[in-house]
């Protein structure tokens, strides 16, 4: 770097910092995804977080680097920022302490030294020919714009560093949008809506003609969370041959708080319907988003005297993706066709501790290979990249599908031998095209509710199932999910995908002690990584039991750390 661009850098640093100074107290944690806090308070991190993604473009030759703001399913008044990599996915994990000292450097001096000294470190070409590019996506809480502003600073902190506000987006959106321009393909909104649309239509076009049974109904009501998954739906609600969606909790002006008495964390965690539905929805297929769209669950009432409903969470709908995946392949691989072409798939299924046990056995018992990883998005990614198709879900709906480069290569060979022979109208063909509408349909960046929704959608009117169906593809074990306050939640370190306490070593010897007592007893804690609590998962064969090994434990936690 040449000494007056090195100047120009240093003052630019310290400006910054100086700006937003952070405030006594605060510290701030690159949690399950990201930093999150009281928005208020979001700026220094935000903007420290612009630095980063900055710095993350400028180490990456320049690719497109993402950050989205936003704080998901949590109250209207958070807010929080992520960092999205070139590949669509969430910052490498080895930037996180890098990111963590950032945010807490106590004064600009601290933070421009610690700039330089990782900037040195990690050989990162400042003021070289590689410009940063970062591409920015908020959600719609108020505080959003305020700390978009926070984070163009940041970034513009760096010298050479572009910034592009994509502007108000599902986080999805975002982390696509950054995906498909490091891979040269159009990425601007449209793109997005047109992708889905287009795919879509060809997996209703691809329906079997002759199978009969269960027509599914046109209607699904979709509680958007009041956040920007709803309004995005309503654009775009239309285009989409074949269903007749409903929006409520839509965002729009009046209607309601942003995740408040609904969304997917709500109806998933409750077992109740959102805010705004009532009666009149008994037998009505429905799905609820959270705020930024990033999770899907399905619900339906079966009944008008209460609230309760029938949930599909994360993990029925991962089982319907893995069985319809595999029917595909099936049909490729060994329907006798007379072209003799197969298509070698290592899939594989991932799940976290908080995957209902009675999904894992439902999986491993149509013979899939089911793997777990700690919690968060981050780690679930990670590991379904290891397979030609890779399928994750988190309980709480967030999940996707995702190809090998090579396993779509294969696919799209494979389409155009079978296209060009007599083979075409063949199942095996048809079982090709809809996998590769699939690969188009699903978002391979990360989960994203409006494109599981849609391929949600697809699968049922291709099965030919009715909610009720899918929701008895097997029988959740009852569970129970409790949250403890203590002292310093970060004493508690876990081990084997966190199913298992490694200290306090007296907790696991308690916890293992109490699920003894239990019928198909299961029960783990662990840290949150968005909340400053503890959180307790048990699992049992009734809810009455479930309640009470997770609040014998819940004591255990409370005693020994509270
Ligand atoms: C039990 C649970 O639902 N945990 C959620 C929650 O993480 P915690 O680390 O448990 O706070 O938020 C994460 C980010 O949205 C999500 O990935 C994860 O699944
Ligand atoms: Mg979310």
């Amino acid at each position: 770097m040449a000494a007056d661009q090195e100047q120009e850098q240093r003052r630019r640093l310290l400006d910054v910092a100086s700006r937003f100074p952070l405030p006594s107290g605060c510290r701030f944690s690159y949690g399950t995804a990201g930093f999150r806090a009281d928005g208020a308070t979001m700026a220094p991190a935000v903007c420290r977080a612009g630095i980063l993604a900055a710095l993350r473009s400028v180490k990456l030759a320049g690719a497109a680097v993402g950050i989205v703001i936003t704080a998901s399913h949590n109250p209207i008044g958070d807010n929080g920022v992520k960092i999205a990599d070139p590949d669509g996915g969430m910052m490498d994990q080895q930037w996180e302490p890098f990111a963590d000292a950032l945010a807490n450097a106590p004064d600009p001096d601290a933070l421009l030294q610690m700039v330089l000294q990782f900037v040195k470190d990690e050989g990162i070409p400042l003021g070289g020919h590689h410009t940063a590019q970062v591409l920015l996506g908020r959600d719609t809480r108020p505080t959003g714009e305020y700390l978009l502003d926070a984070a163009l600073q940041g970034i513009n902190a760096i010298v050479g560093a572009h910034a592009i506000d994509m502007g108000i987006l599902t986080t999805p959106q975002l982390h696509w949008m950054v995906w498909s321009k490091n891979k040269g393909t159009k990425a601007s909104e449209s793109d997005y809506f047109t992708q889905l649309i287009n795919s879509f239509r060809r997996m209703l076009e691809l329906l079997p003609k002759d199978k009969g049974g269960y027509e599914l109904a046109k209607k699904l009501i979709v509680d958007g969370a009041n956040g920007i998954g709803g309004v995005k739906l309503e654009q775009i609600k239309a285009e989409l041959s074949g269903l007749d969606i409903i929006v409520r909790n839509s965002g729009k002006e009046g209607e309601g708080i942003l995740n408040h008495l609904c969304g997917a964390d709500f109806v998933q965690k409750e077992r109740v319907t959102p805010h705004g539905f009532g009666p009149e929805d008994v037998g009505v297929r429905c799905a609820s988003l959270d705020g930024d769209a990033d999770r899907l669950v399905y619900f339906q009432m079966s009944s008008s005297s209460d609230n309760k409903v029938d949930l599909v969470d994360g993990d029925k709908i991962l089982s319907l993706f893995a069985l319809f995946i595999r029917e595909q392949l099936d049909v490729i691989n060994n329907n006798g066709s007379q072209v003799d072409k197969s298509l070698p798939a290592r899939l594989g299924i991932v799940q976290t501790a908080y995957a209902n046990g009675a999904s894992t056995q439902f999986l491993k018992g149509l013979g899939l290979e089911v793997v777990f990883t700690p919690t968060g998005v981050k780690y679930l990614h990670k590991k379904a990249l290891e397979y030609d198709i890779g399928i994750y879900f988190e309980a709480n709906g967030h999940g996707t599908v995702v190809f090998s480069e090579d396993f779509i290569s294969q696919l799209e060979s494979l389409s155009n031998d079978l296209s060009s022979q007599a083979a075409n109208c063949s199942a095996q063909y048809h079982s090709a095209m809809r996998l590769m509408a699939a690969t188009q349909l699903i978002n391979q960046a990360v989960g994203d509710a409006l494109s599981g929704l849609l391929l949600v959608e697809a699968i049922l009117q291709y099965k030919r199932w009715s909610f009720q169906n899918w929701c008895e593809l097997y029988s959740d074990l009852p569970s129970r999910q409790l949250k403890v306050k203590v002292v310093d939640r970060s004493s508690i370190v876990t081990t084997d995908a966190e199913t298992k306490v490694s200290q306090p070593s007296s907790l696991q010897e308690l916890i293992d002690k109490e699920t003894a007592n239990y019928t198909q007893g299961r029960c783990f804690v662990r840290p949150s990584g968005t909340e400053d609590v503890v959180r307790v998962y048990a699992e049992a064969s009734t809810q009455v039991e479930a309640d009470s090994l997770a609040k014998s434990v819940a004591h255990h936690v409370e005693r020994l750390l509270g």
